[in-house]
């Protein structure tokens, strides 16, 4: 790709969805040359007419999932974090794992990422299996944790140096690729700054540079704007969607945001106490509600015993409605222990 290059529409992007933002000329540089080791997944051209000579060509083998989860269960002794979860996560798309404290998103990021061994089940990142190909499925993913990654003793640039060096980037690449990165998530100003004086929101782009320093074609984001102020998360998306307009990269993302699930994810999976309660685009899960709660009210005006429904079936279901719905409680209101609780204000009161 070149910088002339127009950026073309993510699957699953809403016309007029800032996906389709132009990257900077340096940004679109960045993915030009961080194309080894791993290599940038190119979208296929959709104005690209067929060739007529390879029309007889047996059809490509089908493209793997960018991630597939089948069974996966976690157990910290008695405690059964990760439950039987199934998951297809598509090349290119944009998928939100939502739930409360403790519902066993980060344990299954852990798992995914290979962090934690896969005890039971399968997790497999373009068609490479987490338990046997450790190396191969790391290469392929860059990963922004909950926790603070980013060091406040050293500058952006060397932040982002030290990922390069741990992913095994040729030295002569390094320096460029570094920069490169820093400048996808508009740092290129304040790379020489120790990141101590940087704001929660730029740690955040920081560590978002730090994960994109190895071109992964699947990012995997934890919580990426807890704590941060409504500028700040916007601003933390717009810099992930530009990247990922130009790359076809796969995003999965963790939050407890609903409204950021509504506006950024093409599809959404509702955890709750270690399992996957619901599954769609947001669109898809309000409108299943829609009809279950039409179907509701059409029993309970056909029935004058039945109990009425407390929820008119007129009123537009949110996401959060959704997850009511599904997992019988609210998103606020927490599953989790305080162990839970309190590790996520740690890491708000650290970020933001
Ligand atoms: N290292 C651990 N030791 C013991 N129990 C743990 C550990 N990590 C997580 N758990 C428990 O596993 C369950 C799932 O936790 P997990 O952190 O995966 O949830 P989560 O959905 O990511 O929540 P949060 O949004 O708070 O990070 C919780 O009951 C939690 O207390």
């Amino acid at each position: 790709m070149t910088s002339e290059d127009p950026v073309r529409p993510v699957p699953g992007a809403a016309p007029g969805q800032s996906l389709h933002a132009a990257p900077s000329r340096h940004t679109a540089e960045y993915l030009h040359t961080a194309g080894t080791p791993t290599g940038w997944p190119t979208a296929p051209d959709p104005d690209r007419a067929p060739d007529p000579d390879r029309t007889s060509a047996p059809d490509p083998a089908p493209v793997p999932d960018a991630l597939a989860c089948r069974g996966l269960r976690y157990a910290f002794g008695e405690t059964r974090a990760v439950d039987g979860v199934d998951l297809s996560v598509r090349p290119g798309e944009v998928f939100g794992l939502l739930g409360p404290n403790g519902a066993g998103k980060t344990t299954a990021i852990r798992c995914i990422t290979t962090l934690l061994p896969v005890p039971t089940g399968m997790v497999r990142v373009f068609g490479h299996d987490a338990a046997r190909e450790r190396m191969a499925v790391r290469r392929l993913l860059g990963y922004v944790p909950q926790q603070l990654s980013a060091d406040a003793g050293l500058t952006g640039r060397e932040n982002v140096a030290l990922f390069a060096r741990v992913f095994d980037i040729p030295r002569r690449e390094r320096a460029a690729r570094v920069g490169q990165a820093l400048e996808a998530v508009g740092l290129t100003d304040a790379a020489n700054r120790l990141a101590s004086t940087y704001s929660g929101g730029m740690i955040r782009r920081l560590e978002l540079a730090q994960a994109l320093v190895s071109a992964p074609r699947l990012l995997m984001l934890d919580e990426p704007t807890i704590g941060l102020d409504p500028i700040a998360r916007t601003t933390v998306w717009e810099h992930i969607n530009v990247v990922r307009a130009a790359t076809g990269m796969t995003v999965l993302v963790t939050t407890h945001y609903m409204d950021e699930a509504e506006q950024y994810c093409d599809r959404v999976a509702l955890m709750h106490r270690g399992r996957i309660r619901a599954l769609g685009t947001p669109a898809e899960l309000r409108s299943d509600l829609r009809t279950r709660r039409a179907q509701a009210a059409r029993t309970t005006t056909t029935t004058p015993s039945a109990p009425r429904t407390s929820v008119s079936s007129d009123v537009e279901p949110t996401l959060e409605d959704v997850f009511r719905d599904v997992a019988g409680t609210g998103l606020d209101e927490q599953s989790g222990d305080f162990r839970d609780v309190r590790s996520t204000r740690r890491t708000a009161t650290r970020v933001g």
